[in-house]
């Protein structure tokens, strides 16, 4: 049989045909015995036959482990992975630069095996950012204010390839044979967990659960207007010139909520969108389908993006066109989406070759609000890390501030909420180079019965609290009606 053409019947099989017992055990002597710091770990890549990895995450038993999920539809890319073989954590303002050189230090002690000749056949690095230096608050301690897992499993389908990799720590000293032992039950655990014929179908919980928005004569309205009126006023008086305000929705429920069903209802109605989740633990997950890219990483290619500035979609054709001329000539939402290509500019520009965008922003589209959108594109200097972009990029004034500085500590005294991950970097890197972070917006975190939303916007000198409130009622829908969905 072609190894790098194998019949892709099960997972079981892939593994027997893609690896030979021998080349693991050889593969497995060379990790053990390595003098210290060399390889710690050992890492087997295989095609397998295609999967839906939402799937094969719901079906993964051992739900108190690390989990995580990442799918954008339109591009037909996702990753699902489970378990943890080890996990990076930095706090404080170096954050970014200590996950850089623990995640570099952590990755060169793994010895990849694999015979498929693809850039997504690598070790990757899954996690991300809390929105402050510092993540302490209580329902967010699981998650730290840098986290990086090396997981036991992850699956990517990348159009038609799907992939495994399974990785395991080796210690000097372990048996070879106790190791290839190890490899193979977590083969034949993921063959039980990628075949459809067997799988459990959990049924949605039928509960009538239609959670509305708060309306203006909510208390927390008059929370609101008074923060977005401070924040107004600051503006004139020239402490910053924008800040981006968000509310936290805690929706109280008489039962668990299954994260995959909510993320299923929101890849189907958000094919444009980032959905993902992540769960250090499994005892609470962060979960969302976000419209904004931070930065992807090919090679020194960088593309990020000005998303910034919001209207509703029109319910015809021509109310839409309506709505999207007045978004494209509105002069408040060009100037809110001005701030966010200013900042990407003064953040990116010194550290590229290239830096290009186009000169008049266009529209980005989703089923219930669109944005005012510019993509943008640079080449980085040779040497400049892809966490050093991240640092630099985030936050960006699309749902931090401008001037960053000045605008940044009013954020945590205006707001009645922590931010905890929300509107943060999330994602992956790989040891092909690549990676691809998200501003982890339109999300919520679930924790057993309690599920909190969150939503924000840009305010800016003219802003209005009811409009703005208004805003973040529509930002606040796909992830209520993702709920109301699952537990239908
Ligand atoms: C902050 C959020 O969204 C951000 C703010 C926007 C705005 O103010 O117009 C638009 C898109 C996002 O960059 C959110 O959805 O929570």
């Amino acid at each position: 049989m072609d190894s790098e053409n194998p019949v892709l019947n099960n997972v079981k099989e892939c593994f027997r045909q893609q690896i030979s017992q021998i080349e693991l055990k050889d593969a497995i002597d060379i990790v053990a015995n390595q003098p210290v710091n060399k390889y710690h770990y050992l890492s087997v890549s295989i095609r397998i036959p295609k999967v839906d990895v939402l799937a094969v995450l719901e079906q993964h038993a051992p739900q108190k482990t690390f989990r995580y999920y990442w799918e954008k539809p339109s591009d037909e890319f996702a990753i699902a992975a489970g378990g943890q073989v080890e996990r990076i954590q930095t706090t404080g303002d170096q954050r970014f630069r200590e996950a850089s050189t623990e995640g570099k230090k952590l990755l060169e002690k793994v010895h990849h095996l694999t015979k498929v000749q693809h850039h997504m056949a690598s070790v990757h690095l899954l996690g991300g950012f809390s929105f402050f230096d510092h993540n302490i608050g209580q329902n967010w301690r699981d998650y730290g204010a840098g986290s990086f897992t090396l997981p036991e499993w992850l699956i990517i389908n990348n159009g038609d390839l799907s992939l495994l990799t399974v990785t395991q720590k080796v210690k000097s000293g372990d048996r070879a044979s106790d190791i290839y032992e190890q490899f193979v039950e977590t083969i034949n655990q993921l063959h039980e967990i990628c075949s459809v014929e067997g799988y459990k179908i959990q049924k949605r919980p039928l509960f009538n659960s239609k959670v509305d928005t708060p309306g203006a004569n909510s208390p927390a309205f008059k929370n609101w207007k008074e923060s977005v009126e401070n924040a107004t006023e600051l503006i004139k008086n020239e402490a910053f010139k924008k800040i981006v305000l968000a509310r936290e929705l805690k929706v109280q429920l008489q039962e668990s909520v299954s994260d995959t069903h909510i993320l299923n209802y929101l890849r189907s109605q958000y094919p444009d969108c980032y959905s993902f989740l992540v769960s250090q633990n499994g005892k609470s997950s962060f979960i969302g389908s976000t419209p904004e890219r931070l930065a992807s990483f090919k090679e020194r290619h960088v593309l990020t993006e000005g998303l910034a500035g919001s209207i509703s979609r029109g319910k015809t054709a021509s109310e839409d066109a309506v709505l999207e001329h007045q978004l494209l000539h509105s002069h408040k939402d060009l100037s809110e989406h001005a701030f966010v290509l200013d900042a990407i500019g003064e953040h990116l520009e010194q550290y590229s070759e290239v830096y290009e965008y186009p000169e008049k922003p266009g529209i980005k589209k989703l089923s219930n609000v669109q944005h005012l959108y510019t993509p943008v594109h640079a080449r980085i200097k040779k040497g400049v890390s892809r966490t050093e972009v991240l640092s630099r990029l985030h936050p960006t004034p699309a749902v931090g501030g401008y001037p960053r500085e000045e605008a940044m500590p009013y954020i945590s005294k205006l707001e009645h909420f922590d931010r905890g991950w929300y509107a943060a970097p999330i994602g992956w890197i790989n040891t092909s180079g690549e990676g691809e972070f998200v501003v982890a917006i339109r999300s919520g975190l679930i924790k057993e019965d309690e599920v909190r939303f969150f939503a924000g916007c840009g305010i800016v000198e003219d802003s209005d609290p009811k409009k703005e409130w208004d805003e973040t009622n529509l930002k606040f829908i796909p992830m209520l009606t993702a709920l109301e969905h699952a537990r239908r």
